[in-house]
């Protein structure tokens, strides 16, 4: 099998404090898959670190950008572009990406079975208010955040993902890596 067709992006995706970045560090430092860095016009939170966590932008450096998809999610802009992708897979065919769920629909569209889709989700939704409160985020930037439609939104799994995702309840994580390790173990298989 050539090089190209053996590539593939873990796109994971789901709600905000379903555990996203969480799945992409363990994947990241277990399997060594890098993980693509996205850009966005939010201010970094405490703790997080430009060119590491993202590429934090302005509105008008946002405009320059070569994207793949870009979106608008709780007021701010974010986006991915080819070129981060491409960096990515010079290290590794297998890496990971975190997006809302309208840019998953976007990567499946445009990637095919290329992207391979990992939905997270948590039986209780009320958890993830007490995860990014634990994760220490603002409070007031938390209100706003669970009273946009994007938050709503990205509560199920759309339904043009239904038939193509991976879903994974991330109600506890020692079972979570278990189901992950289990993900990698057949997608090596498969690109082997
Ligand atoms: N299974 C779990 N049980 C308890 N806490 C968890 C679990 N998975 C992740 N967390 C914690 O929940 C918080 C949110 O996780 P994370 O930042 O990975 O979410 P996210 O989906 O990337 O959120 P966002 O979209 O807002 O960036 C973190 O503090 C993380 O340590
Ligand atoms: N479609 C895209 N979604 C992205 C991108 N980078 C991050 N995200 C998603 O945005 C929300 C909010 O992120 P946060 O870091 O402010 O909590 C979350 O769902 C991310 O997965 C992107 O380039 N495109």
């Amino acid at each position: 099998m050539g090089l190209e067709s053996m590539k593939r992006v873990l796109v994971i995706t789901g709600a905000t404090g379903a555990g996203k970045t969480t799945v992409s560090n363990y994947l990241e430092e277990k399997y060594d898959m890098p993980k693509v860095i996205t850009h966005t016009t939010r201010a970094p939170r405490p703790g997080e670190t430009d060119d590491v966590d993202y590429h934090f932008e302005t509105k008008s450096s946002m405009e320059q950008l070569h994207l793949l998809e870009k979106v608008e999610y709780d007021h701010h802009q974010y986006g991915s572009s080819y070129e981060a992708l491409d960096q990515a897979w010079e290290k590794n065919s297998l890496i990971t990406i975190v997006l809302d769920t309208k840019g998953a629909q976007t990567y499946y569209e445009q990637l095919g079975e290329k992207a391979v889709i990992i939905f997270l989700t948590v039986s209780h939704s009320k958890s993830l208010v007490s995860r990014l409160t634990r994760r220490g985020d603002q409070i007031s930037a938390l209100e706003q955040r669970i009273k946009s439609e994007e938050y709503q939104r990205d509560l199920q799994l759309p339904k043009s993902l239904n038939n193509v995702a991976h879903l994974i309840v991330n109600d506890h994580w020692e079972e979570t890596k278990e189901k992950l390790d289990k993900l990698v173990a057949s997608l090596s298989n498969e690109v082997k």
